[in-house]
């Protein structure tokens, strides 16, 4: 895969004297579904509006489909569609008016099959002539999605896309960011919902304080850095954890129907066999075993509690 986004010890000092950014390296790769995590204050609102040309580095540098975005910010803008966290458009404009407008803005030529293409791929065809006041909420973040489409950019910004908004809505912006994946725009995504980097992402990036603290394949994250939980659903449930079971640490669950072990996949020896085996000699009787992956919110919570120790 070709590389799209190239940053480069990328840093941001406010006037403030606040360091927001402390040197990021990153690559993007073209196509992909780049998830940013991090908590409140960690700088990803920074990072986009530096790359989008909306604020200035202090240090560092940043390329967008080869175009520096100092030197050469014309080239990089129009290669970028930025959906911000907030909602900013004429609310008594039409939704027709409003998309084709934006790619006006950009200098394209009119293309009314475009506009009418991306409105028909976020099911806003219907909706074209409504103003937007008139739409529901998801709607509404659907026309500032159609409108960073409109001048044909490479690459997508998502400023917190699901933000305030309900489960459903949430579900289905996860559907359609995936569908807009497949027509080979690179997306980039920021969220504090660990579950929507889950759900979406082909990497993760996590920032904290201003620094990158990793960046992985989503899967290989999971794997690499997760623990699981097995489950030994139990024949009979028991009161309390029998002493002989101290040295596995494990937990009662499920109104004493189960044990539950956390391991770590990794290890050489992970205990699940010297525990079963345990539970037999204690004439324990399981009907079921089940294991569960930890999740990235584990992981998240893991690194950032391992930073603050550090
Ligand atoms: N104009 C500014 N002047 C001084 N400090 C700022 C300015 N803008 C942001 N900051 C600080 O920089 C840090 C990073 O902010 P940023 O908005 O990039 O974080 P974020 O990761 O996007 O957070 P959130 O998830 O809350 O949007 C924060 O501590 C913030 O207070």
């Amino acid at each position: 895969m070709a590389s799209i986004i190239e940053i480069k010890g990328l840093t941001k000092v406010y006037a403030s004297g606040f360091q927001a950014l402390k040197g990021v390296d990153l690559t993007i790769e073209e196509g992909e579904i780049f998830a940013l995590l991090g908590p409140n204050g960690a700088g990803k609102t920074t990072m986009i509006s530096i790359i989008c040309g909306i604020a200035r580095a202090s240090g560092g540098s940043v390329t967008v489909a080869g175009h520096d975005i100092v030197r050469d910010y014309r080239g990089a803008r129009t290669a970028i569609g930025l959906v911000p966290q907030e909602l900013s458009t004429d609310q008594f404009e039409r939704v027709i008016d409003t998309v084709t407008l934006s790619r006006g803005i950009f200098g394209k030529p009119r293309d009314d099959a475009y506009v009418e293409k991306i409105l028909r791929d976020l099911s806003l065809w219907d909706k074209r002539n409504s103003k937007i006041l008139e739409l529901s909420g998801g709607m509404k973040r659907r026309v500032m999605i159609a409108k960073a489409l409109s001048h044909e950019p490479r690459v997508l910004f998502l400023d917190e896309p699901t933000a305030g908004v309900d489960v459903e809505l949430r579900r289905d912006m996860w559907k359609l960011i995936g569908e807009l994946r497949q027509t080979g725009v690179t997306i980039i995504l920021t969220t504090h919902y660990i579950e929507e980097a889950e759900e979406m992402a082909d990497r993760v990036g996590v920032i904290n304080r201003g620094e990158l603290m990793l960046v992985e394949e989503k899967t290989a994250l999971m794997k690499k850095l997760g623990k699981k939980t097995l489950s030994v659903v139990l024949t009979d449930p028991i009161a309390t954890v029998p002493a002989e079971l101290a040295d596995w640490k494990v937990a009662l669950g499920a109104d004493g129907h189960e044990i539950e072990y956390e391991f770590d996949t990794k290890a050489e020896r992970t205990g699940v066999s010297s525990l079963l085996r345990k539970l037999g000699d204690l004439g324990i009787g399981y009907k079921d075993l089940n294991t569960k992956q930890s999740s990235l919110e584990d992981i998240f919570v893991s690194l950032v509690h391992q930073e603050k120790a550090a």
